[in-house]
């Protein structure tokens, strides 16, 4: 069985103009996993919860295994290194290393070869201040320093928000790096398709504060399949997981299934060769996650 990094348990937090909740959510640590939702559909909220600058209103949160009746001990919040959507005014007037130096000091686990590391390989320049730096710049700064605190458990709102595309593909990279060392766990708040193809493992849908599930991102993206085959539309009565159909034209028909894997042995099995076929893209499903079409395998 797998450790649990985080566990929400009926986690509710009300905002102004939405009531998130109630969560259940359990990420196993080790893993990369995506929050991914519409504007406003609460992610960053269970970040911040994570991170104690909100709390429940009802409901209780685990990290490692432990949960606490109010703030979470030092040594627990030093393992923990967060990005925010919106970087701190507090570090302003401090170059880039004056901050880190703070962040080292907080840190045990602070690794300052990786720092530099990381500050070289972005190009982040150490001489400005951090409010005069551009909002790309900035968001690499404080990439570098959260990796360079080795943390236990990574959250990410939004990551690469901001950076140019020579850049975030180096920040997957080393996303991927700190993964093979097996000592931290990701949650990251995403809307970029391409991030969570690349890096996520699990996928957790958002929708309106409520969690719509949580699912192995590459059974996700195997499953659902666009399938056009040379029939009419009595076929479709046969054909196993179709959540979309249509005529498209009178010896045309065209469908989407959840379910490829049976789908193909379906049609093998009836003597049925498609015409075409698709996976779907991920933003796809995700909008048919949305509109009620519940993927196989969620947690
Ligand atoms: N500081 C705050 N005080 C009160 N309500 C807030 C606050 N921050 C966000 N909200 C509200 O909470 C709800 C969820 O917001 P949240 O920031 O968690 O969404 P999100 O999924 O991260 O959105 P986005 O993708 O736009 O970043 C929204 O209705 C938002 O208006």
């Amino acid at each position: 069985m797998e450790l649990s990094a985080v566990r929400f348990r009926n986690v509710k937090k009300h905002r102004k103009r939405l009531d998130v909740g109630p969560i259940h959510l359990n990420i196993p640590e080790g893993y990369i996993v995506a929050l991914v939702g519409q504007n406003g559909s609460g992610k960053s909220t269970l970040l911040n919860m994570l991170i104690q600058t909100i709390y429940p209103d009802e409901g209780s949160i685990e990290w490692f295994g432990q949960s606490f009746e109010q703030e979470i001990p030092m040594s627990l919040r030093q393992q923990i290194a967060y990005v925010p959507e919106l970087p701190s005014t507090e570090e302003y007037f401090l170059t880039p290393d004056e901050a880190a130096a703070f962040r080292a000091h907080w840190y045990p686990n602070w690794d300052a070869e990786r720092y530099e590391e990381m500050m070289q390989r972005f190009e982040v320049p150490r001489d400005s201040k951090l409010r005069k730096m551009s909002k790309g710049e900035r968001r690499k700064y404080e990439i570098a320093v959260s990796l360079a605190a080795r943390p236990r458990l990574l959250l990410l709102d939004e990551p690469s928000s901001g950076f140019d595309p020579f850049s975030w593909k180096k920040l997957i990279g080393e996303l991927r790096e700190v993964m093979k060392e097996g000592q931290t766990t990701i949650i990251m708040a995403t809307h970029i398709v391409d991030e969570i193809k690349r890096l996520a493992d699990y996928v957790v849908l958002i929708h309106r504060g409520q969690m719509l599930g949580m699912v192995e991102k590459d059974s996700l993206i195997d499953s659902w399949k666009e399938i056009w085959l040379n029939a009419d539309s009595s076929v479709i009565e046969e054909l196993p997981d179709v959540l979309q159909w249509d005529q498209e034209t009178p010896s045309t028909v065209r469908v989407i299934t959840s379910d490829a894997q049976r789908m193909e042995q379906v049609m093998k099995d009836s003597g049925w060769i498609p015409l075409k076929m698709r996976s779907l893209e991920l933003d796809e499903i995700l909008e048919l996650w949305i509109e009620g079409h519940m993927p196989n395998g969620v947690y």
